[in-house]
């Protein structure tokens, strides 16, 4: 159990170095403050997995520093029942002149292990990091996916009561990523709390019980994984629109003879009206088309990309059979509806209009990439591969005795 109330951490930042010194001298202040959390207030329950959203500098690791000892608060309370240990950013707690074996040791008393824990623990860790005969070798030679396996490995087998999941894991190859991730479900059956820092909406979607967002180290949401996520993707839109102005990037990689052009568009989930979509969920596309003269053969076409760039689904009004027309002038907005019956990941959607079947004869306009959207977690049950086909099971009524062996059956003497 972890409560937290009403936390708060500031940095002290100097325009130049020497200033730092002058403070400390002269006594008067020399610094702005930056607080880089502001009044923070939450708890995690036993058994349950809270995740943490948040952009660049939100806070995230500050309140994880917190949490560990790392950092000490300003203000605020900390109540954790047992010991948290965690993987924070990468190399914390490590000295790079030492070898693995002996920063199990440092770790492992930094993170409230006894000496005798240590030592009875130190050949599950070891086996655990797979790090080999490396563990005799100093930390700065590890590779940063090296570092986080040891990392990973002392924290875990630390016994703790909450286990804090920071960035870091991300280094990790896919293959020791997962031995974490079911570590960490372990954990959770235990009855252990979790705090998940991710920028992988996917994971907090697939890994939490309820999720929080920080903004300028402030709280602005806390509740349910899957609106945590479409609450975060709609500050994020919002964040990027202003920034880069939507209508200017989108420019970026449109050609084509011009006689048409998709004005304004936008791709969303029918359940989270955002951006970000559960597998299985229909994903509304809405289009708004000019022409700029009379066009009877119009196709509108689309192609999904996955964020390999591999092409996942392709299709266009005429081969659907419903070619367009649009008079000169006339701006029309098309709506369209995919099942996206799709595995998580990013897509992107690549417009186009032209006439005909395919774009080589009239291309009037095409944008690669138009439209982004995620898909993260499953709102239905869940598939493996890229994407799920119509299939129907049935349970036949019993063989009869003599049928049971097929034909092909091998025969075992
Ligand atoms: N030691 C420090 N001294 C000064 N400022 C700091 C220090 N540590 C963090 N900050 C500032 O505090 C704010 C919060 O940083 P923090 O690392 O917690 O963000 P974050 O949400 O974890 O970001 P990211 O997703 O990039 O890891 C940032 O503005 C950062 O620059």
């Amino acid at each position: 159990m972890i409560r937290v109330h009403d936390l708060h951490k500031s940095f002290k930042l100097f325009s130049k170095p020497a200033d730092r010194l002058l403070e400390a001298v002269t006594g008067r202040a020399r610094h702005t403050p930056h607080h880089a959390l502001r009044g923070i207030s939450f708890e995690v329950r036993e058994g349950e997995v809270l995740g943490v959203l948040g952009r660049n500098g939100a806070g995230k690791s500050t309140l994880l520093k917190l949490l560990t000892g790392v950092l000490v608060p300003d203000a605020g309370e900390m109540h954790i029942d047992g010991r948290v240990t965690g993987l924070l950013e990468l190399g914390t707690g490590f000295n790079p002149e030492l070898s693995g074996h002996d920063n199990i040791t440092i770790n492992g008393l930094m993170v409230g292990m006894s000496h005798a824990e240590i030592e009875s623990r130190r050949q599950a860790i070891i086996e655990f990091s797979e790090l080999g005969d490396y563990i005799h070798e100093p930390l700065r030679t590890y590779s940063s996916g090296m570092v986080m396996r040891l990392g990973f490995a002392v924290a875990i087998h630390a016994d703790p009561s909450c286990f804090l999941v920071d960035e870091a894991l991300s280094v990790g190859d896919g293959y020791f990523q997962q031995k974490c991730m079911k570590r960490i479900r372990q954990f959770k059956e235990a009855g252990g709390s979790i705090l998940f820092v991710s920028h992988d909406l996917n994971a907090v979607k697939m890994l939490c019980d309820r999720a929080m967002v920080l903004e300028s180290g402030r709280l602005t949401y806390d509740g349910d994984a899957d609106d945590a996520v479409n609450y975060y993707n709609r500050i994020m839109a919002r964040q990027a629109e202003e920034e880069e102005g939507r209508h200017r990037a989108r420019q970026q990689g449109v050609y084509g003879s011009g006689e048409a052009e998709i004005l304004r568009g936008e791709a969303l989930g029918e359940r989270s009206g955002a951006p970000v979509l559960g597998s299985g969920e229909t994903l509304k596309v809405s289009l708004d088309l000019l022409a700029h003269q009379a066009l009877d053969d119009l196709t509108l076409g689309l192609m999904i990309r996955d964020r390999y760039g591999q092409d996942i689904f392709g299709v266009n009004t005429h081969q659907l059979g419903q070619p367009l027309r649009l008079a000169a002038g006339e701006q029309r907005r098309v709506s369209l509806e995919i099942v996206a019956d799709i595995a998580p990941g990013k897509y992107t959607l690549t417009l186009a209009l032209h006439s005909s079947d395919h774009h080589l004869d009239d291309c009037f306009w095409w944008c690669d990439s138009y439209l982004q959207f995620e898909v993260a977690g499953f709102a239905d049950l869940p598939f493996g591969g890229i994407c799920r086909l119509p299939l129907t099971i049935e349970l036949d009524p019993e063989i009869p005795q003599d049928a049971t062996r097929s034909a092909h059956a091998p025969v075992i003497r």
